[in-house]
This record gives structure tokens, C-alpha cells and sequence, in this order.
């Protein structure tokens, strides 16, 4: 038998909704969607070593995140019963560049790879569908994450079909503001009833996101910047916001927008990825 890996470190990258439809809302109160999820270059970066004491020790903080809540500790806590012996644990710290709550995915993303890896190096011998059926208790964007492909997603983002969209590079761009994604979703003014895609999903003019005119209304910032980035390029909220993307040809045009960008808001370049740095190297 092989010895298991005693190290990992894995890349988590940041996710955009390219649009994000909402097609009809569920009796449990969670809205049916479809939406295209690509990944950005933009990661976090998780490191696990494994230990023999049998305990998660998540060594990074997150402000405002207690570890309990830390969807990293959360993501570990599920597979603890899955050990082979009581004595796997894992010492693990987070690197984290993707801005919180943005609607970005940044939390689903570490939660996706820190089932990946704990699945590596505990050798649970999970595949893909078994950690992605564990992580959608963790949050709805969990599955696209350990599917580690672009996809086009239905339900609530589980049902996944890997797509190739174009290559892209984003200019990003955080108005500053948090949007709750369950106060978006609660609205009585969110539009719920799009009719399911038929056309192309590369029809950019076709699509939209369905909750971006409702949280530009609520949050006048991401309004600004929605009207700021859209006279550089086609642009669009990601999620419930509160970022918004610019899709541009190049990485020196999207260079160039992001040196012109107002000082009231933030942002930066990243790649569109059809494939997910999370799974290189295993
Ligand atoms: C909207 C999306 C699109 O990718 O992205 P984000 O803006 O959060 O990144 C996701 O579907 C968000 O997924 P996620 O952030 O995991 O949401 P969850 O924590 O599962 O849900 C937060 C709350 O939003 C509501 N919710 C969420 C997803 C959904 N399809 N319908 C809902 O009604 C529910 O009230 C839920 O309690
Ligand atoms: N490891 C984590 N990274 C980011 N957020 C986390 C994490 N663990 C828990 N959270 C909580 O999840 C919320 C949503 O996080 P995130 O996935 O970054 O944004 P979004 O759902 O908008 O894409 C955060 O505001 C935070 O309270």
C-alpha cells in the first residue's frame, strides 16, 4: 500500500456567475437557478498537514469568522466520521485573498478544497460525487467547486454540465458594501420567474443576472460602479453581488480600466479558468 501524503497545499480559486437566472422558487424557501459558473486566478491558498492527535486545528483565524463557523472547520468536521482511524487529524491554515461575501465564493471554495485534500491525505478514497453530495450541506456553490470544471448549473447549483466559456480576462470590481445573499433571496421585489434557457449559453446579450437590478437599487454603490465599468466593457454583477466583472479581450485592457478605476472602490485582474486549480497535482 502507498503512504499517504503527510502535506498538501491546494488552490482555491474564486468562482464569477457569467449570469444567473432565477427560474422558480422551491416550497423550502431556496430558489431553482441556472446560472454559468467560470473560476478566476484569483485563490486562496489552504495547507493541511495531517496529525495523529485526532483533532482539526484550523491555525488561521478569519476576522469576524469564529472557527466554528469557519466553513473550513465545518468542511472538516464532516468528514471526521469518515476516518479510518480515530487518531487522523489535521493542522490546517488558510491564505486568504478572495474578498468575503462578495459573491465571489470564496468560502464554498475553501470548504470544496478542504474536502478534496482531508479526502487525500486521510485516504478516504471519496470520489468527486460522494464530496460534492457531503459539501452542498455547506453552501450551494460547494458542488461547482469540487466538480473543478466550468459549468452551466441547474436546482440550486447542484446538477452540473462542464461548458467551455470563452477565454476571458475580468476586470473586478467591490463597491465596498456587503449584500446578505439570504436578504436578496428574501426580497419580495426579486424577480423569480425567469423562463428556462433555451438559447446559447454564450449569448452574452441573452442573459443576465437576476438579482442585480434589485441590489443595485438597495446598495446605490454598486449602482456607481456597474455604471462606471460599463462604459469600458460588458459588465455584469456576480452572485448577490456585491462585485461586478468587466469581460475584456485582454489583460492589458483590463489593465488599463483598473488604473482609471475610481479610489471608492476596489478591484483587481483575474483569468477565467474553465478548469480548477484545486485539483492540480493530485
Ligand atoms: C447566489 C449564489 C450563486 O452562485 O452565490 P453567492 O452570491 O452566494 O456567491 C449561490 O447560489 C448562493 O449560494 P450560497 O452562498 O452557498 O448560499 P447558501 O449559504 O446556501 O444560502 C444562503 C441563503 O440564501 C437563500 N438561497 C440560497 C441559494 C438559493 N439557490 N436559493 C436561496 O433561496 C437561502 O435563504 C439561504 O439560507
Ligand atoms: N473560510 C471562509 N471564507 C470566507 N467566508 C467564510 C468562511 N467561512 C465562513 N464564511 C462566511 O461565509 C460568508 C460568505 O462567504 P463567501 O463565500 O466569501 O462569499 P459569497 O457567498 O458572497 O460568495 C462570509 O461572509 C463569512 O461570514
Amino acid at each position: 500500500m502507498h503512504a499517504l501524503p503527510q502535506d498538501i497545499t491546494i488552490h482555491c480559486p474564486a468562482k464569477l456567475n457569467l449570469f444567473l437566472h432565477i427560474t422558480a422558487q422551491r416550497n423550502d424557501g431556496y430558489h431553482e437557478l441556472e446560472t454559468l459558473f467560470q473560476f478566476i486566478d484569483l485563490c486562496d491558498d489552504l495547507h493541511i498537514s495531517a496529525t495523529t492527535d485526532g483533532r482539526i486545528d484550523l491555525l488561521t483565524p478569519l476576522q469576524d469568522v469564529s472557527h466554528e463557523d469557519n466553513l473550513v472547520y465545518r468542511a472538516a468536521m464532516l468528514l471526521m466520521p469518515l476516518r479510518k482511524d480515530a487518531q487522523q487529524g489535521a493542522q490546517i491554515s488558510l491564505h486568504k485573498r478572495i474578498p468575503m461575501g462578495g459573491g465571489l465564493g470564496g468560502g464554498s471554495s475553501n470548504a470544496a478544497s478542504t474536502l478534496i485534500g482531508l479526502n487525500q491525505l486521510w485516504g478516504l478514497g471519496l470520489d468527486r460525487r460522494q464530496l460534492a453530495d457531503l459539501g452542498i450541506q455547506l453552501g450551494a456553490d460547494v458542488p461547482v467547486f469540487i466538480f473543478g470544471q466550468a459549468a452551466f448549473a441547474r436546482g440550486v447549483g447542484e446538477q452540473l454540465v462542464a461548458v467551455e466559456p470563452a477565454p476571458a480576462w475580468y476586470l473586478v470590481v467591490h463597491p465596498q458594501v456587503h449584500v446578505s445573499t439570504a436578504s436578496v433571496f428574501q426580497h419580495p421585489d426579486l424577480p423569480r420567474n425567469s423562463a428556462p434557457i433555451t438559447t446559447e449559453l454564450s449569448e452574452w446579450a441573452s442573459h443576465r443576472n437576476d438579482c442585480q437590478s434589485l441590489v443595485a437599487s438597495l446598495y446605490p454603490p454598486v449602482a456607481k460602479a456597474i455604471d462606471w465599468l460599463v462604459e469600458y466593457a460588458p459588465t455584469r454583477m456576480t452572485g448577490t453581488g456585491a462585485c461586478v466583472f468587466g469581460c475584456f479581450d485582454s489583460q492589458a485592457a483590463a489593465q488599463k480600466a483598473l488604473a482609471a478605476m475610481p479610489s471608492a472602490f476596489s478591484g483587481f485582474v483575474a483569468q477565467g479558468l474553465n478548469t480548477s486549480p484545486a485539483w492540480q497535482g493530485l
